[in-house]
């Protein structure tokens, strides 16, 4: 009966699937890549995910590492490019040390190291000939990273670092792959010479040896615990790190931002000192890439159990698929899209700094700081919705829910706290608004900022539920409301004291103001996304219906910021609302197959309420049998705990009380 559903769905769909999935990997070869390392992973053994649900954090922890072995095997003898290691390593689902290592340590040697250091330390890393992480986050200080206080003083006698760790507070806390795996660390800390504190520089440090793995002397090293849920990232081993006072050479300070001379004379380089947050610019931007990629596994499992359920029996033949999950399908290609934009964005700007030219990275930051914070927590917050619209069963671990929401939600803390990144992206409208007229006109993301006299002043003008579908009209809607939270906040600032006091007591309002500019750019790249040619059938269409349900939903959402700037009135919010359910109306039978567009198989979705084939009742049935619990019928126990109460043979006993 299942089963029948979901293909009497996939035959409702109004687009070419195929096309679509084209589209939604980026192209033809990446489509095939993603398919090839499915495969392999799925039908390779080692990579089974099975028996995870029952393993100690001990055991789950080896059974990461023998699979890491096992990729790494597998990239070296089939001769695998960077990209395809990735893919290999996305479809693993497992997170391990290995991320971090390709993820962050790698680039930040890449950013941060000078050529001659390049040469040196990124052989070594690209053959694992050491493995790294990102020693930065400290047990008192992590958002601030100014405040660091590890520190590294330079001591002319041995033309090093004596690097050290002075107090309880100062320890080394979180990076993963440091707790039981990483020989080096690249080390965040205070660089001090000729009695100066010259603030926070990187250093690679060698933490254990490359003997037999034991830490080396004046280092103390050890994994952080186990973490939120009962798989999820337990698989990593994030961890705590000290120093007494460890010698390090000169030259394992990361010097392309500055060097200290063998005299111990400081130098700064010619690149702006912004760049040493570099290596977080670029987990961010990989962090927005993939959010797209969590959400739409939550939204294919919710959406196809949406349609083979029947809790109140069938409704003029329809699913019960929920509205509610539509602007969250909706979320998730737009995140595709913007995931693929900041991709470009991202590599333009890493051209312009091999040509010096540094000016596109306050907007880097910006978009990857505000972007990550956004993507994150409407991923996390939809994650824990499909949960929910899956009923009681979404609870269970093999719905895949659970597991997924666990992996993610760390994401809104680490690589910078959402609320802190935000406030970045404050900092940088309150910037481009201070200097507007000045002849520094704003550009990329902030270009609108420009015409903020006008989006101040001219109200919107929809007047049928119809006008809303327009995408001049949503743009204008997106920026109106960003231009004017952003004004208030700046007018607010202004009449502070002073500016620091005045941003402190507009947090609150920056926030918002923030929120409405990420929000902003990613219509806008939505949009963009499809002003150029789509082919297959039907596949564009059903792009332009989604985006105008991802722009609509918002404008409902937020329909507070509209209205309280007074852009819209409140008639014009429900003409956006029975828009909204219009165009619900038309993404209805079309579901299923825009979620198979995304093309997870079952192994890796790990869902039995996610099945491609819609069987779900009998996987839900299947995967409880198998539980250790049910191994006997009897359970383990009895005899001691429940038999003794069943028999009133315990000494305690109600008529005793
Ligand atoms: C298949 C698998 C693939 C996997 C592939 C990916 C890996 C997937 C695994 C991920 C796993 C997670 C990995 C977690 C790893 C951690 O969690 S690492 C630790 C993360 N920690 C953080 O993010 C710390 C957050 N804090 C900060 O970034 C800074 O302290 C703050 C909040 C920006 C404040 O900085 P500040 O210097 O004290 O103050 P502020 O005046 O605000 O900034 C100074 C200037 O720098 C600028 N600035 C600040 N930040 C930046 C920046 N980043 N860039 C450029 N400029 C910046 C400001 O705009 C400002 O500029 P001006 O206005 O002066 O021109």
């Amino acid at each position: 009966m299942e089963m029948k559903t979901l293909a009497q769905e996939r035959s409702k769909a109004e687009f070419d699937v195929e096309a679509m999935k084209v589209v939604w990997a980026g192209g033809e070869a990446s489509l095939r890549l993603n398919q090839r390392m499915a495969e392999l992973v799925a039908n390779d053994p080692e990579f089974q995910k099975d028996s995870r649900v029952m393993q100690t954090r001990s055991e789950l922890l080896k059974d990461t590492f023998r699979k890491a072995a096992h990729a790494w095997e597998l990239i070296n003898k089939l001769h695998f490019t960077e990209e395809e290691a990735r893919c290999l390593r996305k479809h693993i689902d497992q997170p391990s040390y290995a991320d971090l290592h390709w993820g962050v340590f790698i680039p930040a040697i890449k950013g941060q190291a000078t050529d001659a250091q390049q040469k040196k330390w990124l052989p070594l890393a690209y053959s694992q000939a050491i493995i790294g992480c990102y020693a930065q986050t400290e047990l008192g200080h992590g958002s601030n990273v100014q405040r660091l206080e590890t520190t590294a003083t330079f001591e002319p006698s041995t033309d090093g670092f004596i690097v050290n760790t002075p107090t309880i507070a100062a320890t080394k806390w979180w990076p993963g792959g440091l707790g039981k795996v990483s020989t080096h660390a690249i080390v965040h800390a205070r660089l001090l010479t000729n009695g100066k504190d010259y603030g926070i520089h990187a250093f690679i440090v060698q933490i254990r040896s490359l003997e037999d793995h034991q830490p080396l002397p004046g280092i103390t090293v050890a994994d952080i615990g186990t973490k939120f849920g009962s798989r999820a990232y337990n698989s990593v081993d994030n961890g705590l790190l000290r120093f007494n006072n460890v010698h390090i050479p000169r030259e394992n300070m990361l010097m392309r931002l500055a060097t200290v001379t063998k005299e111990g004379k400081y130098v700064h380089s010619n690149v702006p000192t912004q760049l040493a947050y570099g290596a977080m610019v670029n987990v961010r931007k990989s962090i927005v890439m993939d959010a797209s990629y969590s959400l739409a596994r939550a939204v294919t499992i919710a959406v196809r159990y949406s349609a083979v359920r029947r809790q109140f029996g069938v409704q003029d033949g329809q699913p019960e698929m929920q509205s509610r999950l539509f602007p969250l399908l909706a979320t998730a290609y737009a995140y595709r899209f913007l995931g693929q934009w900041m991709s470009s964005l991202y590599s333009d700007t890493m051209a312009c700094f091999e040509n010096n030219d540094f000016s596109t990275l306050p907007e880097v930051h910006a978009c990857t700081a505000g972007l990550k914070s956004i993507a994150t927590s409407t991923t996390a917050d939809g994650i824990e919705e499909c949960r929910k619209l899956c009923g009681g069963h979404g609870y269970l671990t093999s719905s895949g829910l659970p597991d997924l929401f666990a992996v993610y939600v760390p994401s809104c803390t680490y690589e910078g706290d959402n609320v802190i990144l935000l406030l970045q992206v404050a900092r940088y409208l309150m910037k481009t608004l201070k200097f507007l007229g000045s002849g520094k006109e704003p550009s990329g993301t902030a270009a609108y900022l420009s015409n903020v006299t006008e989006l101040v002043s001219k109200n919107c003008e929809v007047a049928k539920e119809s006008d809303w579908i327009s995408p001049k009209t949503l743009r204008y809607a997106f920026e109106a409301r960003s231009a004017r939270l952003a004004l208030k906040c700046a007018t607010q600032i202004a009449a502070a004291s002073t500016q620091d006091e005045g941003f402190s007591e507009a947090s609150c309002e920056l926030l918002g103001a923030s929120r409405a500019h990420c929000e902003l750019i990613i219509v806008t790249r939505f949009m963009g996304a499809l002003e150029r040619e789509i082919p297959g059938r039907g596949v564009k269409n059903q792009l332009q219906i989604l985006c105008n349900i991802y722009a609509l939903s918002l404008v409902t959402t937020r329909a507070g910021d509209f209205l309280m700037t007074g852009y819209l009135s409140p008639e014009q919010v429900e003409l956006a609302k029975s828009q909204l359910r219009d165009l619900f109306k038309k993404v209805r039978h079309n579901a299923v197959s825009l979620v198979d567009a995304f093309d997870y198989t079952d192994f890796y979705l790990g869902s039995s309420l996610g099945r491609y084939d819609g069987n779900v009742y009998e996987s839900l049935y299947n995967e409880a049998l198998k539980d250790p619990t049910n191994a006997s019928a009897v359970t383990e126990g009895y005899t001691e705990f429940i038999r003794p109460i069943l028999k009133q043979q315990l000494g305690t006993s109600m008529s005793r009380l």
